[in-house]
């Protein structure tokens, strides 16, 4: 077991959240900051900021706090946010649309090398500088791309197909919108499944319990 095997998801879930807060301080040119500072920017308490942090090697130094510059970088590295990987996107719809638009997949780490759809109609278009293909292409562009990702924005009872085709090229990273469970049909691939609907019913349990 490697040392980050030990590190518990809702630690990784957070450092989005400090790489986002530090990349605002570091461009309000701020140079430190306190774990307690952090720790009230971050909504949690200051021994919560030490105790993530030290899972990945402190980076702070004591009676001065976090220099924000080399902290976002650290994190940065911890994100894996310097590669290059490229992705595919499965379904140019509303939601396909919003993903490939509003994206910046390469401050991410990863490079959006083509669109798919089924639909005549938006095979053709354009999704920020990148022509939809038809997804009758899929099996030959992955012949020929190296992939190491696709995002799913087709609805549930399309993703079997689309998803045993991807898998029979090596693809085994998701990031999934589509409401189908992949790690019940391949037990062996990375996904990250988001709902915007759990956010919402979050902040419903929240506001009936305030
Ligand atoms: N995860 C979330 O939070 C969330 C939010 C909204 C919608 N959704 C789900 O995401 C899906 C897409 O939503 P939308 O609003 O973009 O729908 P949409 O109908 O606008 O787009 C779906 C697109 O997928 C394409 N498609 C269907 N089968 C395909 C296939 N086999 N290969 C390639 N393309 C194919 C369609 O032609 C269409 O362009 C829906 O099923 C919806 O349930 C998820």
């Amino acid at each position: 077991m490697s040392k980050n095997d030990s590190i518990s998801m809702s630690v990784i879930r957070r450092l989005p959240r400090y790489y986002r807060f530090l990349s605002e301080l570091n461009d309000q040119n701020i140079d430190k900051i306190s774990s307690t500072k952090l720790a009230q920017i971050m909504n949690v308490t200051a021994s919560q900021v030490r105790q993530d942090l030290n899972c990945f090697g402190g980076f702070g130094q004591q009676g001065y706090g976090y220099s924000v510059s080399q902290l976002k970088e650290e994190i940065k590295n911890i994100l894996g946010l310097n590669n290059d990987y490229k992705a595919i996107l499965i379904g140019a719809g509303n939601l396909g649309k919003a993903v490939a638009m509003h994206m910046n997949f390469e401050k991410l780490g990863f490079e959006l090398i083509a669109c798919f759809d089924n639909n005549e109609q938006k095979v053709g278009s354009k999704l920020n500088g990148i022509t939809v293909k038809n997804e009758s292409e899929l099996d030959d562009f992955c012949n020929k791309n190296h992939i190491d990702t696709a995002f799913l924005c087709i609805p549930r009872v399309c993703v079997e197909n689309v998803l045993d085709k991807l898998y029979s090229h090596g693809i085994k990273n998701y990031w999934n919108f589509s409401h189908y469970d992949i790690n019940a049909r391949y037990n062996d691939t990375m996904v990250e499944n988001v709902h915007l609907s759990d956010s919402l019913m979050t902040l419903c349990y929240r506001m009936n319990n305030n």
